[in-house]
């Protein structure tokens, strides 16, 4: 049989274009090693690959294009290596930079027929799903999570994007977060877990706790006053930790001093990382044991060890006692196996999370949540990536055929009782949220904030990118002409340090808000709120453009006098959330054309609305 004649599941047209339709898949771990395999198998010939990290010991378990040889070389270098080295006739180009970067502009994203998300994080993938709506380029985004997994096909105009729809907190973290950089009490907990495991349990690579030196964050800033031994690779440090611990005899002060003084010295040398940060603080054993502030150290009963959190002297003292309670385990078996309902490993966990959140300035948790929490975190799985990574590629037939109808999202979950089906497609494509404040023809959000007290910088940082995740955002106060925050240098940092009320951001304010390496354009309307509880949220990003409305007359902030249900149904982002990662919100949009069309340019256009005031300042383009 002559090859045409062979029979094809792919039409001719999809197999006449495979070879020459250029793919960029960004990320090169679990999902996207597996997906440069797929695409390289299935002829593909024209693939850009995109990844800032290097590799790890941990990862060779699931990424199969790397070898130990390669721990500390470049993902992306390698995993081009690996494939041209089974299919030297394609051609692969591939980056070691992020892909937030400014490199990576709308015109790159347009040379692309489609692009694949294999990524491990929401800031991340927003951006590149803001890079494919104003390129117009169809983005597959997936994930995994443990057994269960998701496909899901994004086109501007025709599908929903990947932040139209609130997302629940993120359950999976980098390395690098739970290694040097927590910011939440569950990465305290899983790293928690980890020593656990390090010390008492079975041997995981991908449960190193030591400072990563090769985290990209901290790229020429790490490791200045370290010891050399300390700057190999993680395989040496996790091997000498276990035994080290052993010839200590566990004693309680040592481990302590390594974990809670010695490693987060080191961090601290890793000066990068410490920038936008608050650096943590080490705590030695001596300190901790007889920690000032802790009036109450007599915590005894049941109920309130279990519900309360714990004094840090209280942590010191559990730590040491469970760790004994957990050596005399360790003498009868070859390892343990940690478990939740088993109370010292809980409390060893438990007292570990709470005393790095105290280093880290992190809320600390009772061992009661730490019990919950630690119960819900999910390990990387290969067969699930490998399902994920099958299920893109035939979704980048369906895309190259242009038979977008059914392009439906695709789940991989656990079989349960109840069904035999382990790969479920929905049956329609998702519409688009009409009120999503990044693909909505003109994307606008409604932010509550006490104008008195938060400043510029803070705006910046915390709602413009820890929040609506931009990245170098410009913003004007729409009818005024006042230049609030420039994304160029020298430009606007005598604003940084004022109150939003000395520059006229007041309750009932608009903000232009622009983000030229996203193409991104936003409004803002500032509501004005004060919070009255303690645990109050410092802002809140609201979903409802009533909230936009300046405040009623009765001096009630708006967005404070609404029905608990209705705060319910109106879902919001609040600074209380302490992270990047949770829910987005949704608003409404004025309903006019959309601002985003023919604002491509490298630089930014703030794209005032026709009347806008003579005195606007604009920068020119370079
Ligand atoms: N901004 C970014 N630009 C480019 N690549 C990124 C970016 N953010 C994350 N990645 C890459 O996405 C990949 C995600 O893969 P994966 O989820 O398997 O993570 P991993 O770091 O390899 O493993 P793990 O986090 O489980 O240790 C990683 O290789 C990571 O470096
Ligand atoms: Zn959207």
């Amino acid at each position: 049989m002559s090859p045409s004649t062979v029979p094809c599941v792919l039409t001719e047209k999809v197999r006449e274009i495979i070879p020459t339709s250029k793919i960029l898949v960004v990320g090169a771990g679990g999902i996207g090693c597996e997906i440069l395999k797929n695409l390289a198998l299935s002829g593909f010939a024209d693939i850009e690959i995109i990844d800032l990290d290097t590799i790890d010991v941990s990862n060779l378990n699931r990424q199969f294009l790397f070898r130990k040889e390669h721990v500390g070389k470049s993902k992306a270098m390698v995993a081009r290596e690996s494939v041209l080295s089974y299919n030297p006739n394609i051609s692969i180009k591939a980056y070691h930079d992020s892909v937030t970067t400014q490199e990576y502009g709308v015109n790159f994203f347009k040379r692309f027929k489609v692009v694949l998300n294999a990524l491990d994080n929401r800031a991340a993938r927003n951006h590149v799903n803001r890079m494919c709506l104003a390129a117009d380029v169809p983005l597959i985004e997936s994930g995994t999570a443990g057994y269960v997994g998701q496909v899901e096909f994004i086109k501007k105009g025709l599908t929903q994007c990947y932040e139209c729809q609130p997302k629940p907190p993120q359950k999976t973290f980098p390395g690098c977060t739970i290694r040097n950089t927590p910011s939440e009490p569950v990465h305290c907990i899983v790293w928690g877990k980890h020593l656990f495991n390090q010390l008492f349990g079975e041997d995981d690579p991908d449960q190193d706790v030591s400072p990563d030196t090769a985290d990209p964050e901290a790229a020429g800033s790490a490791g200045l006053n370290a010891a050399a031994s300390e700057t190999e690779t993680g395989n040496v440090q996790r091997t000498s930790t276990r035994q080290w611990a052993q010839q200590s005899n566990y004693d309680a002060a040592k481990l302590f001093n390594k974990f809670f003084k010695d490693d987060i010295e080191y961090l601290l040398t890793m000066e990068n990382l410490w920038k936008t940060r608050k650096p943590p603080k080490p705590l030695n054993w001596r300190e901790a044991a007889s920690h000032e502030g802790d009036a109450d150290n007599s915590i005894d009963s049941v109920r309130a060890t279990d519900m309360q959190v714990w004094p840090i002297s209280k942590c010191a003292q559990v730590f040491a006692s469970s760790i004994d309670i957990l050596k005399e385990a360790l003498s009868k078996k070859e390892f343990l196996v940690w478990d939740k309902d088993d109370k010292p490993a809980l409390d060893f966990v438990t007292a570990c999370a709470n005393i790095r959140g105290h280093i880290f300035s992190i809320p600390q948790k009772s061992r009661f949540d730490v019990k919950s929490i630690a119960g819900n975190i999910i390990p990387a799985i290969a067969t699930t990536n490998a399902m994920v990574a099958g299920l893109v590629v035939l979704m980048v037939f369906k895309v190259l055929a242009e038979d977008y109808e059914n392009c439906n999202s695709i789940y991989v979950r656990q079989k349960s009782i109840h069904s035999n089906v382990v790969i479920a497609p929905d049956y329609h494509l998702i519409k688009a949220n009409p009120k999503c404040y990044v693909c909505s023809p003109q994307p606008y959000v409604g932010v509550s904030v006490n104008v008195d007290v938060m400043t510029v910088k803070e705006f910046e940082t915390e709602i413009l990118k820890k929040t609506l995740n931009m990245i170098a955002p410009d913003a004007i106060l729409d009818g005024k002409g006042v230049f609030v925050i420039s994304s160029e240098e020298g430009e606007t940092e005598a604003n940084n340090d004022k109150k939003l009320s000395e520059l006229g951001i007041v309750d009932g304010s608009i903000l232009k808000v622009d983000d030229f390496l996203q193409n991104y354009n936003l409004t803002i309307g500032v509501n004005h709120y004060v919070a009255k509880e303690k645990d109050d949220p410092p802002y809140k990003v609201v979903a409802d453009v009533d909230d936009l409305k300046p405040s009623v007359e009765n001096g009630q902030q708006n967005g404070s006098t609404e029905s608990s249900e209705e705060k319910h149904s109106k879902m919001e982002v609040d600074g209380n959330a302490g992270d990047d990662d949770d829910d987005l919100e949704i608003v409404d949009k004025p309903d006019e054309d959309d601002p985003q069309e023919g604002t491509s340019s490298k630089r930014r256009k703030l794209n005032p609305p026709e009347d806008e005031d003579d005195d606007l300042i604009m920068l020119d383009d370079p």
